[in-house]
């Protein structure tokens, strides 16, 4: 592979640059399943459900696309509802303050391959940007002293203000490559979600890499990685 001739490396950040996917994975399985065992003949949370309907996703289309698998409706509620409420806001809350929790209890440190690869980049003039669904993302990139790699961040909060469409969509990568000035031809996507996965695909990026952490090859690439590793010191850029 030529990795040389991709001037944009566009990254997302939990589960590709840091081991922060677990923590998400963790909180909402604190959040769903106690939630779906309280209701009477509902079918309990399961390990398949965080892959199949959050993984990837801005965190309130991930509470929405949770409870529509279950034929669950509940109101939205208000943003700033308490984490107790039953409302799509609420439960967003809860697992909001849940992952706050985990993270502060375990600290986050860059995967070491991540770590290698970005100073690396960083230290060639490559462009990077870090796209993360995540409203937590400048805080968690912040806490593993990488964030001045980083050229560009784009997150659940520049979505929300610049009204962007979430991950499948490819609007964040692309807001990314507009505020790197490289064309998405000489950009390489690194995902490690499904959601991720499709929206590089969607985007014609010049490269979509699949990091399988667990989630299996065969789905990355039927999402469209085009190619699929399981760790970023992989990458060779000599
Ligand atoms: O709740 P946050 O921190 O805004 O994050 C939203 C999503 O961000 C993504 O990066 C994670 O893969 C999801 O699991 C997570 O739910």
């Amino acid at each position: 592979m030529n990795w040389g001739r991709f001037q944009g490396w566009l990254f997302d950040l939990d589960g590709v640059i840091t081991p922060t996917a677990e923590a998400h994975m963790r909180a909402w399985r604190e959040t769903f399943a106690p939630f779906l065992a309280s209701i009477p003949g509902q079918r309990l949370y399961g390990t398949g459900d965080y892959f199949a309907h959050l993984d990837g996703k801005l965190r309130l289309n991930a509470v929405r696309d949770l409870l529509a698998s279950r034929g669950i409706f509940l109101p939205e509620g208000e943003p700033d509802d308490d984490p107790s409420a039953d409302t799509i806001n609420g439960l967003g809350n809860r697992k909001n303050q849940l992952f706050g929790a985990i993270v502060r209890g375990g600290g986050v440190r860059a995967y070491p391959g991540s770590e290698v690869l970005v100073r690396q980049l960083a230290d060639g003039g490559r462009l990077l940007a870090a796209v993360s669904s995540s409203r937590n993302a400048e805080s968690v990139i912040r806490s593993t002293g990488l964030r001045d790699f980083f050229n560009v961040v784009v997150d659940g909060q520049m979505v929300a203000e610049r009204h962007l469409a979430g991950k499948p969509a490819p609007d964040m990568f692309f807001q990314a490559a507009e505020l790197l000035g490289v064309p998405a031809q000489q950009c390489v996507v690194f995902e490690d979600a499904v959601v991720g996965v499709e929206a590089g695909a969607a985007g014609g990026f010049g490269l979509v890499v699949g990091i399988d952490r667990g989630i299996g090859a065969g789905r990355l690439r039927r999402a469209g990685a085009d190619l699929v590793l399981r760790d970023l010191a992989e990458v060779s850029l000599s």
